[in-house]
C-alpha cells in the first residue's frame, strides 16, 4: 500500500463552512438524478429516489442489463422478486446518465472506483454533487471512497457527499423502513441529498463527519466477517455479543484516531449498521466470514460469493492505517489471520479467552471510566496523548 493521505486530521476540519454558493434546484420539477452501479444496492438505491420524487437515470456496465430495467422494472439478477418504479430509467451509456443531473450517486465496488472516475470526469456538470454509496477502502492508497472521489475528479469536498446506515438493499427494496446518515463537509449538500433520498419508508439524517461516517461502513464489515466466522464454526450469542461490543470499541478507536467523532460510530452509520450487517444472513460480508468459518479458503469464498463483500479488500488497508495511528485491533487482525489461512477459524477470540498478565479495564487502560473509543488506544501513543495529554 502506498502511503495514505492523512484523513484530514482534526476534529474541527470535520464541519466547514461551504466556501462556494450552489446554483438553487428547482422546486417545481423533478430534481434530475443519476445512479451509476445496477447491483444489489445501485438499483436500491435508485428506486429510493424515484419513489422520493427524483427523476432517476441508471447506469449499468452490461447493455442487457439496462435493457431488462429499462422494459421490465425488474433487476432479478440482484433484486429477485422486486418491482421497480415505472419512472426508472436505466442505460448502459454513461453520457447519458450523467448529463443533466444534479447530483451524481455510485455505487460501484470500492476498487473499481478510480478507473470509473476517469470516464465520469468529463461528463460532470460544474456545480454537479457526487454522492458516494460505497463503504470500502481503496486497497492500493487506504484511501476513503470519497477522498478517491476528491482526488480524481477533482472537486471541492462540499460537492461530496456519503450515504451510510443500516441499509441491507434487500430490506429496503421491500420498503421495510429504514433510517440511513447523509454526510458531507458542507451541511448545506448534506441537507440538499438528504431531501432528494427520502420517502415514505427510507428516512435520512445529516452530519458533518465525513470520517466517522465513512469508515463506520467500513469497519462494521471487518466485525461483520468476524460474526460469520464465529456462526461458521458454531459458537453462539456470548461469543458474538462480545465481539459486537468489543468490536464497536476498535471501530470508534480506530475511526477517532483519523479525526471522527465518537458519537458518530455510536449512531446508525456505526452502532445502527454494525448490528444490522452482524445479524444478517443478508449481509455479503457475514456470508463470507461464515464460509470462512466452515473452513472454506479465501480463493474458495470469493469464487462461492455472487456479490460484493468489501470487508475482504479492506482489512489489509485498515489494519495499516491502524499500525501508522497507534490503535490496537485484536478482532480485525484475526480477521486477517482467518483470511490468509494463517489462524483456525475454532481459535476465534483469544483475546477474549487469554488471560494477560492483568485484566484490562473495559473503558481505559487507567482503569478509570473513559469515554467509548478509547478501549485499546495504546498508552503513551500520539492518540492518546491527544486523548488523555502526556500527565495520564
Ligand atoms: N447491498 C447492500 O445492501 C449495500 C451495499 N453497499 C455498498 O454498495 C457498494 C456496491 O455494492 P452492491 O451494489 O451491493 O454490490 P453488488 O455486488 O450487488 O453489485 C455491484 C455492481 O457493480 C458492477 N460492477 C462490478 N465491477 C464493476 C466495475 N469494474 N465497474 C463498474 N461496475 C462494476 C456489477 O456489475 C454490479 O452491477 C459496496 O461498496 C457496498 O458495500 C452499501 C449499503 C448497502
Ligand atoms: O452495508 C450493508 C448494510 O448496511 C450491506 O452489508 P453487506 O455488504 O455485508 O451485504
Amino acid at each position: 500500500m502506498n502511503k495514505p493521505r492523512p484523513n484530514a486530521g482534526t476534529r474541527a476540519n470535520t464541519i466547514r463552512r461551504r466556501p462556494v454558493v450552489l446554483t438553487k434546484r428547482s422546486t417545481t420539477a423533478p430534481t434530475r438524478v443519476a445512479v451509476l452501479g445496477t447491483g444489489s444496492w445501485g438499483t436500491t438505491f435508485a428506486k429510493i429516489l424515484a419513489d422520493g420524487g427524483a427523476d432517476v437515470y441508471m447506469w449499468a456496465r452490461r447493455a442487457e442489463a439496462a435493457a431488462a430495467i429499462d422494459r421490465e422494472h425488474r433487476n432479478a439478477e440482484y433484486l429477485p422478486g422486486v418491482t421497480l418504479p415505472a419512472n426508472l430509467r436505466a442505460t448502459s451509456d454513461l453520457k447519458a446518465a450523467i448529463t443533466g443531473a444534479a447530483v451524481v450517486f455510485i455505487a460501484v465496488p470500492s476498487q473499481a472506483l478510480r478507473d470509473n472516475l476517469t470516464a465520469i470526469k468529463p461528463l460532470l456538470g460544474r456545480d454537479t454533487i457526487v454522492v458516494s454509496l460505497m463503504k470500502g477502502v481503496e486497497k492500493q492508497t487506504g484511501l476513503r471512497m470519497s477522498q478517491v472521489i476528491e482526488q480524481c475528479l477533482e472537486i471541492e469536498p462540499e460537492r461530496v457527499a456519503v450515504a451510510s446506515g443500516p441499509n441491507l438493499a434487500m430490506e429496503i427494496a421491500k420498503e421495510q423502513p429504514t433510517a440511513a446518515v447523509i454526510s458531507s463537509v458542507s451541511l448545506e449538500t448534506a441537507q440538499e441529498v438528504a431531501l432528494l433520498a427520502r420517502n415514505r419508508y427510507f428516512r435520512t439524517f445529516v452530519n458533518t463527519d465525513v470520517i466517522g461516517t465513512e469508515f463506520g461502513g467500513v469497519l462494521k464489515n471487518l466485525i461483520a466477517v468476524a460474526i460469520g466466522i464465529v456462526d461458521g464454526v458454531g459458537y453462539g450469542e456470548n461469543t458474538k455479543a462480545s465481539i459486537i461490543t468489543r468490536g464497536l470499541v476498535e471501530m470508534t478507536d480506530f475511526a477517532v484516531a483519523q479525526g471522527a467523532h465518537a458519537e458518530t460510530l455510536s449512531g446508525l452509520a456505526g452502532l445502527g449498521d454494525l448490528i444490522a450487517t452482524c445479524q444478517s444472513p443478508l449481509s455479503r460480508n457475514n456470508t463470507a466470514g461464515r464460509l470462512l468459518g466452515q473452513g472454506y479458503s479465501l480463493a474458495s469464498v470469493v469464487k462461492q460469493m455472487q456479490q460484493t463483500a468489501e470487508g475482504l479488500a479492506s482489512v489489509a488497508p485498515v489494519l495499516e492505517i491502524a499500525a501508522a495511528s497507534g490503535v490496537e485491533m485484536p478482532i480485525v487482525q484475526q480477521v486477517k489471520r482467518v483470511i490468509e489461512g494463517t489462524m483456525d477459524p475454532r481459535d476465534i477470540a483469544p483475546h477474549l479467552t487469554t488471560a494477560s498478565d492483568e485484566p484490562q479495564s473495559e473503558h481505559g487502560e487507567t482503569g478509570e471510566i473513559a469515554p467509548l473509543g478509547t478501549g485499546s488506544v495504546k498508552s503513551g501513543s500520539r492518540l492518546w496523548r491527544r486523548l488523555f495529554g502526556s500527565g495520564r
